[in-house]
């Protein structure tokens, strides 16, 4: 672990996936119920209000994102920690940001089902779909961060949600302990 992040008093977690998958209901109960205070940044949502994009594709409805400028806006706060950054990819964060990542799944049924009632177009929602089946975004973690960092968790109903933030506010206490004995012996 670099050094600035052991002064952080709260972790940066980034929680990612496929779009649909409860990124951002997991990142808005964890932000509630977390010992150490975490800010949840939609970073889809950050592009929009910054402007951080370089164009918007009608036919796809998605934004093409301006990644320096992206980066350069989430490189303080990240750094600073205390925060969970909520993007259906991963791959831009530097490795140094990250203490956790989650990546949330979910059965292509139910996500097909999820993206539909979102009224996305029919081939965004099968390209989606087709992600989650290939496993692209934990692809893409796993080459990205450190093993033990990465974590997979299902995303289907309301109990894994419920026990999804547990795991993941237990393992906030823990890296509270160990941060707190880094600063003891250090
Ligand atoms: N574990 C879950 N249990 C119940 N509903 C869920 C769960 N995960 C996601 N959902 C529902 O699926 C939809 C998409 O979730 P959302 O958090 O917006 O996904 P994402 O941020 O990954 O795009 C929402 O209606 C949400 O309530």
């Amino acid at each position: 672990m670099s050094k600035e992040s052991t002064k952080k008093t709260a972790p940066t977690i980034i929680i990612t996936g496929t779009p649909g998958v409860g990124k951002s209901t997991h990142a808005q109960l964890l932000a509630q119920e977390s010992p150490a205070p975490l800010k949840h940044i939609n970073v889809g949502d950050l592009v929009k209000e910054k402007n951080l994009y370089e164009s918007y594709d009608e036919e796809w409805q998605s934004y093409e994102v301006d990644e320096d400028k992206l980066l350069d806006e989430l490189e303080p706060i990240a750094a600073a920690g205390g925060v969970i950054l909520d993007w259906h990819t991963c791959e831009i964060f530097p490795e140094r940001w990250a203490d956790l990542v989650v990546v949330l799944r979910c059965n292509h049924t139910k996500l097909w089902e999820r993206l539909e009632s979102r009224g996305y177009p029919l081939k965004k929602i099968q390209e989606n779909n087709e992600a989650e089946i290939m496993e692209v975004v934990l692809e893409e973690a796993r080459s990205s961060y450190a093993q033990e960092i990465v974590v997979e968790l299902q995303s289907e109903g309301t109990e894994d949600l419920e026990a999804n933030v547990a795991r993941i506010v237990e393992w906030v206490k823990a890296w509270q302990r160990d941060q707190a004995s880094a600063n003891d012996s250090g």
